[in-house]
């Protein structure tokens, strides 16, 4: 009889924080995801900070999408990092399964990329950012996978989102409000915004985006440059 078998039930995946060294010693790249509801602007977050970055950091980027390669061929298309450093999971089904749940495929495409610029001359690599595609408020990115995580909301999804909660907003370890330029067309209140994010997140980081702006990515690109300082540092 089949319930004889010894493996009654599917083998559970179980994560712990990746090594922060390679084999060869050295540290490896810190990596950030990015999560958020549909449409809130995670792939222009990553297009603006790889603007931002890629002259003072080598950076490589992995997108999730469910059935497609949309987010890396948009990137592709802007041209902010050469192909080779850009790529695309087809997840398939839920994106936070992808992030949190079964994040083999991710950690393959992110060692990959790593071990690709481990080669003489053309690495290493600093940054690796991870784009979750759009999900919900509990949208998390599994501790296996990324070092730190960025939550993107909007203010046309409402100025109720901070008050909701939910574990991106109390938890992430930097909170993303974006198209702030849009708040006077969608009658948000920011100050409000910002008084109830503050609420569910006690002294958790959150930044305010306009990423149509000249530079609108600036608190998030100085944030990521403070976390490198500090994972930098750790390995000291
Ligand atoms: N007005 C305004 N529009 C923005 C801003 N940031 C992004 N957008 C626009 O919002 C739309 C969605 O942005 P994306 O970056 O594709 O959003 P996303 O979160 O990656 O979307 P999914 O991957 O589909 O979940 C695009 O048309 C962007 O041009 C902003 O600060 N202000």
């Amino acid at each position: 009889m089949h319930l004889d078998h010894q493996d009654t039930f599917p083998e559970r995946h179980t994560y712990s924080a990746a090594d922060p060294v390679r084999a060869d010693g050295r540290r490896r790249a810190l990596r950030i995801g990015l999560g958020g509801p549909v449409g809130t602007g995670k792939t222009a977050t990553v297009a603006a900070l790889c603007r931002a970055l890629r002259d003072e950091l080598s950076i490589a980027v992995v997108t999730n999408d469910i059935y497609t390669r949309e987010d890396a061929e948009f990137l592709l298309r802007e041209a902010v990092l050469p192909a080779e450093r850009i790529a695309a999971v087809e997840t398939g089904a839920c994106p936070h399964t992808a992030i949190r749940d079964d994040i083999s495929a991710n950690l393959e495409a992110v060692e990959d990329l790593e071990a690709a610029f481990s080669a003489e001359g053309v690495g290493p690599l600093d940054l690796v950012l991870v784009e979750s595609g759009g999900d919900n408020l509990t949208a998390t990115f599994s501790k296996g996978l990324v070092d730190a995580q960025i939550f993107v909301i909007d203010v046309a999804g409402g100025d109720d989102i901070p008050r909701k909660g939910g574990p991106g907003v109390t938890t992430a370890d930097l909170l993303v409000i974006n198209k702030t330029d849009l708040a006077p067309y969608v009658g948000v209140d920011l100050e409000g915004m910002a008084r109830d994010a503050r609420a569910q997140r006690g002294e958790l980081p959150v930044a305010f985006t306009a990423l149509k702006a000249e530079n609108g990515v600036k608190p998030v690109a100085d944030w990521v440059r403070h976390q490198l300082a500090h994972w930098t540092a750790d390995a000291a």
